[in-house]
């Protein structure tokens, strides 16, 4: 419920005014259909050739006394006139509190999306290791709409009360009895439908876990859509998606099916005391027919009114688990967060190593609870524009190494230090502005080269473009595609190779003239002639930057300055490329022994 109460109070805050506007020009409808209402009686009457009821009515009796003043004829007509314009004037009402709803529902709506974009872009990169993409996909597309719709439900649900009390009161001033009873028979029956409500709640929360699965089926087929098709498994695929469909139907049938069956139950509770009420008053009380007309138009105004309760009701709990998953995932942002994204003056904000980088006997575990450390004890030194090489078997800890070294996760113990200062929050802004990365899967953009090389460089002429494709040996290639610089790639890059992929990736890095530049396999996928480029321009690099490597191709860090072997999460030896291979009992001799029978 506290879940709730939060949005409610985000809705405050960003919809703000509007939104008391919007629920007093609710309350305002129900008071003018109120009124239009009090309108049937001298009209029902003066149709029965009677015109004295309705004298005591507030509002009405000013207006039957108007009419007395008028010729016979012409009471009729003014007593519809008032009529029409009241429903006129509740129409345009009408028509602008739909307007006026549908702008608060969009601005709340766009708030809510950039507060929870920007919290997820601005949480740690440990957050996104725990969490599956295609989650949090769905909370910002289902999830954020749900809670957003019941945010507003719950605003809508205020209003109603508050125009089923004016129809309340305005009912009671025709008959204070009969409405008493009418209420008091709405709270009995919605004392008995609350199960509907507690169904519809644990419908919501079987839809929040259906919807996530689909997500994730969705998410996962298509990144994978290559090996699923190389491997023939689409049948497969498709029977399973085929059966979490069929729950997804079910489950919105089954919400369906609650929500009309309580409001069968209301209709079906509506004609049997309408007709109980007019038999009591019709054969027992022996009241006037235009008194009976006032006991079913009554009947007929409140009793939808608490029908639709019920039924928004069902709405905003079952809407329940979008909030708390929400907000469940901005207290873990919340937790852990980058330092600000926005960034004023970015040269200013770009830290410059000058000397190195160093790890002093870190410590990391992705899992706390869990006794297995990715790194123990890790004591390392990255000298300035020099190449370190980071090699070790799979699982060894390179990358969970780097990740620590750019930032990105803190050490659980020991300390990472930047030209001998401590990296500390106040200096990780500028410390990671300083970083460029190039992974073994870059990431690419569906546009063209020169606007996926732009990304992190948007001022960057066409000659620097050129002299980064070069510097990244891919000037050849992009040259010779039909349209240069102003191809477009396909999503992610699927028409360039593996190897294009990687070079394009790392001109864009280079473009960007890091501090320090990490290369995660970053040439895995290069034919040796490419591979021979890169080792060129790392050559060239090195003197202007730090540069980091991880590579399993040993040849590829033949000219670094600096080999670290890591072992189990910790450094079994470090030194020089050619010192490291006469260590005849280390692994790093063992790896490049493997290499080359391979
Ligand atoms: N998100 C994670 N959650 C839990 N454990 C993880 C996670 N990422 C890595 N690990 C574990 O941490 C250890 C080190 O992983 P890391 O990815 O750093 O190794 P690596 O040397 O880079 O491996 P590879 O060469 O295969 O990429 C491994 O035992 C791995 O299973």
């Amino acid at each position: 419920m506290s879940d709730l109460v939060y949005f409610v109070r985000k809705l405050h805050v960003y919809v703000g005014a509007k939104l008391y506007v919007s629920i007093i020009s609710a309350a305002a409808l129900g008071f003018i259909e109120g009124i239009g209402l009090y309108f049937l009686i001298p009209m029902l009457n003066l149709l029965n050739g009677g015109r004295n009821e309705g004298e005591n009515l507030p509002f009405l009796a000013p207006f039957l006394h108007m009419l007395t003043q008028l010729p016979n004829k012409a009471e009729l007509p003014a007593i519809l006139g008032v009529f029409v314009v009241l429903l006129l004037f509740q129409a345009v009402l009408q028509r602008i509190q739909q307007i006026q709803s549908s702008g608060i529902s969009q601005t709340f709506i766009r708030a809510l999306r950039l507060e929870f974009y920007e919290a997820l872009l601005s949480a740690q990169w440990a957050f996104f290791m725990r969490r599956r993409s295609s989650d949090l996909q769905q909370l910002l597309t289902t999830e954020l709409a749900r809670a957003a719709q019941g945010a507003l439900q719950v605003m809508a649900f205020a209003a109603s009360i508050a125009f089923t009390l004016i129809q309340i009161a305005l009912a009671m001033m025709l008959s204070f009895k009969l409405t008493i009873v009418i209420a008091a028979c709405g709270l009995s029956f919605a004392l008995f439908a609350r199960r509907f409500v507690q169904d519809s709640k644990r419908l919501g929360e079987r839809m929040t876990d259906l919807s996530q699965a689909y997500y994730a089926s969705v998410s996962e087929s298509f990144n994978g859509i290559k090996d699923l098709k190389s491997n023939r498994l689409e049948l497969q695929h498709l029977t399973w998606f085929k059966s979490l469909n069929d729950r997804m139907r079910d489950n919105a049938n089954r919400f369906v099916t609650v929500q009309s069956t309580s409001q069968l139950y209301y209709k079906f509770a509506s004609a049997i005391l309408i007709a109980a009420f007019v038999w009591i008053a019709f054969e027992w009380l022996h009241v006037k027919t235009g008194q009976l007309l006032v006991i079913v138009v009554i009947f007929s105004r409140l009793w939808p009114r608490f029908a639709g309760l019920q039924n928004l009701g069902e709405q905003i709990v079952s809407s329940l688990p979008a909030f708390r998953n929400l907000r469940t995932v901005q207290r873990e942002t919340e937790a852990g967060r980058e330092p600000n994204l926005y960034v004023e003056d970015a040269e200013e904000e770009r830290m410059v190593v000058r000397t190195s980088i160093e790890c002093h006997g870190v410590s990391f575990r992705h899992d706390p609870e869990s006794p297995v450390y990715a790194l123990r004890g890790v004591r390392v030194k990255f000298p300035a524009h020099r190449m370190t090489a980071i090699v070790g078997k799979s699982g060894a800890g390179k990358s969970t190494l780097i990740d620590i070294v750019t930032g990105l996760l803190r050490p659980e113990s020991g300390e990472v230090k930047v030209d001998g200062q401590l990296l500390i929050e106040e200096r990780l802004k500028s410390y990671r502005n300083a970083v460029g990365y190039v992974s073994q899967d870059p990431f690419l953009f569906h546009t063209t080269i020169r606007e996926n090389l732009k990304v992190g460089s948007p001022n960057a002429t066409d000659e620097q473009l050129r002299e980064a494709l070069s510097f990244a040996a891919a000037d050849e290639f992009v040259q010779a595609l039909p349209e240069g610089l102003d191809t477009v790639i396909g999503d992610r890059g699927v028409r360039l190779s593996g190897g294009e992929r990687q070079r394009i990736v790392l001109a864009r890095a280079i473009l960007r003239e890091p501090s320090v530049l990490v290369l995660d396999e970053a040439t895995s996928a290069l034919d040796n002639e490419n591979e021979a480029k890169i080792q060129c321009t790392l050559e060239r690099l090195r003197g202007r930057m730090t540069l980091i490597v991880i590579a399993h191709r040993l040849s590829t860090i033949r000219q670094a300055d600096q080999v670290i072997v890591l072992d189990h999460g910790e450094v079994v030896q470090s030194g020089e490329y050619n010192q490291l291979s006469n260590e005849s009992d280390g692994i790093f001799s063992q790896m490049l022994a493997y290499q080359k029978q391979a």
